[in-house]
Order: structure tokens, then sequence, then C-alpha cells
């Protein structure tokens, strides 16, 4: 178990020159088992946050809980405890280059003073688990990005924390990579139960993985949620700006296909709808030019995984009077469907 709980945490760091509330008033509950991502632009505050939940800050005020017990007043054997429950893993991977991948994944268990013979099988076991058996004896400098993030993984899961923290994990990896150590991330959370609380500048890591989502800006949580219905129905413009660059990033549907489209398509509108998983939208598309006179063009159509399901977006052109399009938006809105008129 390890539902986490934020109450009201204030982080306020002073400086001669000037105060910065880092991180302030957030309220969020993450439960065991919860991928929970956490997003926000440089300097939003999310690195703040996870360094609470390690406990290598103090909140200036507020009550972190982690299963029922404020971690901030642990001292003692009881923080060295709770510190063992929570993994890490970073950006820059921060292994050690003159040990090689098992010595890397032997380090914290020789620091918690586990038995030789029975350290040496765990972290065997551990290299196996992130999928680099045959690979023990190498050292950092003879490992691709990917393997690397594999054996910083490893090192984090060795004390077989409850909680595992990402610290833009795969920011420093290409696409496909990502994509790996992300598979990876899942299969963990899944196979060993582990709560995990990543934060990331990307979008496209919280579409893939997280169950909720928490926004940042600032120093709060602007926008909190289900994954999925933070992607649907985004309330923040700054929410909407990352769904945008994930829209972007991820398939052709940029900004210059939708001016060619627009200059091409010069009749009625162009809009971009927006469904969840692949089943119903043939039967609102024909539901809609069964009960208005307007014309439906589909022009694009893509298929995006999120970690609970599949949303799809079409780029359509809609023909027709005026007032009979502004009625079949709202009949798609009425149907479960976004539309976002470009
Ligand atoms: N130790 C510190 N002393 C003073 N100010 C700090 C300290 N740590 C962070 N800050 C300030 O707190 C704010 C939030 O920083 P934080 O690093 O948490 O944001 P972030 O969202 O993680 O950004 P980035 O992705 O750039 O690290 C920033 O204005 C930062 O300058």
């Amino acid at each position: 178990m390890s539902d986490i709980e934020l109450i009201d945490v204030c982080k306020t760091y002073k400086t001669k020159k000037q105060t910065v509330e880092a991180v302030k008033d957030v309220n969020l509950s993450i439960r065991s088992g919860d991928i929970f991502g956490v997003i926000g632009f440089s300097g939003a505050g999310k690195s703040t946050l996870i360094r609470l939940l390690n406990l290598l800050e103090s909140p200036t005020s507020g009550v972190i809980e982690v299963d029922g017990e404020d971690i901030t007043k642990l001292k003692g054997k009881k923080l060295r405890e709770y510190r063992q429950e929570v993994g890490m893993i970073f950006q820059h991977f921060n292994l050690l280059w003159s040990r090689t991948v098992l010595d890397n994944v032997l380090l914290p268990l020789e620091f918690s003073h586990v038995p030789k013979a029975e350290r040496e099988e765990k972290a065997r076991e551990l290299i196996k688990l992130v999928g680099l058996e045959g690979r023990e004896h190498a050292y950092p400098s003879q490992l691709s990005g990917g393997q690397k993030q594999r054996v910083g993984i490893a090192r984090a899961l060795t004390n077989d924390p409850q909680i595992l923290l990402c610290d833009e994990a795969t920011s420093a990896l290409d696409p496909q990579t990502t994509e790996e150590v992300l598979d990876l991330l899942l299969d963990i959370n899944k196979q060993l139960g582990l709560t995990i609380v990543l934060i990331t500048h990307e979008m496209n890591v919280i579409r893939k993985i997280c169950n909720k989502v928490a926004v940042m800006e600032t120093g709060r949580v602007i926008e909190t949620g289900d994954t999925l219905s933070v992607f649907r129905h985004p309330e923040h413009e700054v929410t909407a700006r990352f769904i945008k660059q994930d829209n972007q990033e991820d398939s052709e549907e940029n900004e210059e296909a939708i001016q060619y489209l627009l200059k091409n398509y010069p009749e009625g509108i162009l809009v971009r709808l927006i469904f969840e998983g692949d089943k119903a939208k043939e039967t609102v598309i024909s539901q809609v030019i069964h009960e208005y006179q307007i014309n439906v063009n589909i022009l694009q159509a893509s298929l995006r995984q999120a970690k609970q399901s599949s949303f799809g977006t079409m780029l359509v052109q809609l023909t027709g009077d005026e007032a009979t399009l502004s009625e079949s938006l709202i009949f798609f809105e009425q149907h479960g469907v976004g539309v976002e008129v470009i």
C-alpha cells in the first residue's frame, strides 16, 4: 500500500533578494498503484514537489501523508525506513561510471548491509527484470541511453520500494527508446504493484502511461484528473497547450497541414473531432449526416494510444447552412465527441 495525500502543501524559498513560492497550496490524492504524472513548464515547481515526496526538502506548511502517516514528522529509523520505500530515477541516470552494471545495482544493497550472496542474487534478478541480462559486466559508457535508464530503474528497485519517483526519466532519450522505457515502467507498475509519480514536460509521456495527471503552473496545481478526461476536456489554457504540442509531435496534423487544408477546403468549417475509443465514431457521423442537412468530408484521422484506452482525432470539413452546422456541433458534443472548430 502507498496512498499519498498532499494537503495544502507549500514550499517557499527565501533568498536575500527574493521569496519564491515554488509549491503553493497543493492538494493531491495519489492512490496506491497509480501512475501519476505531474506536468508543467520549466519553473512550475515539479522538481520541488518531487523533492518534498522523497523528503530531500520539507514543506514550509501543509501535510504529506503516506498511508495515513505524516511523513514530514518522521525522524531517525522511521525516516530511514521511509526513504527505503521510495525509489528514484533521474533524467541523466546518475550512474557511477567506474562501476559495471552489476556493481551499480549492488551499491544500494551494500549500503543497506544485505548479506553478500543475497545481494548478488537480488541484483541479478533485477537486471533480468529490466531486460539487461548478459550486460552485467558492461560499463555505463558501453550502454545506450535506454540501457542506462534500465540500470537506473534496476538500482531504484533494489530495496523493494512501494513508490517510484521519476524525474524527467525519458527527457534525454529518443522517441523509440522513450517508448521502450515507458513500457518497462508500465510493466513494473503492473508486476510489482508500485505507485509511480513522474514529473515531465512532455504530454506524450503522460498520455502513454499515466492514469492520473496534475498540471502545474507557478507552484500551483491548476488542473488534475483522469488522464483521458483531461485530454478530452482540458479546462486550462496551459493544459490545452501541452495537448496541442503532443498532437503536433505525433501526427502530421501540424500547423502547415492545417493551413493547406484551410486553403484547399475553403467552404464550410474545418473541425477537429475527438473520440474516445475507436468504436462509436462511424455511428455518430452517420447519425449527423442523417439528422442534419450537412456534408461531412473526412480529411484526416488518427488514433492515439493512452494508458486506459485509445482515443481518436478526426479532421473533418462540414458544409451546409450556418444554423444547421451549429446544431450538428452541439449534436456531436451531446454524443460525447469533443469538438474544436479550427
Ligand atoms: N533551492 C532553491 N532556492 C531558491 N529557489 C528555488 C530553489 N529550488 C527551486 N527554486 C525556484 O522554485 C521555482 C520552481 O522550481 P522547480 O525546479 O521546482 O521547477 P520545475 O518545474 O521542476 O522546473 P525545471 O523543469 O526547470 O526544473 C523556480 O522559480 C525556481 O527558481
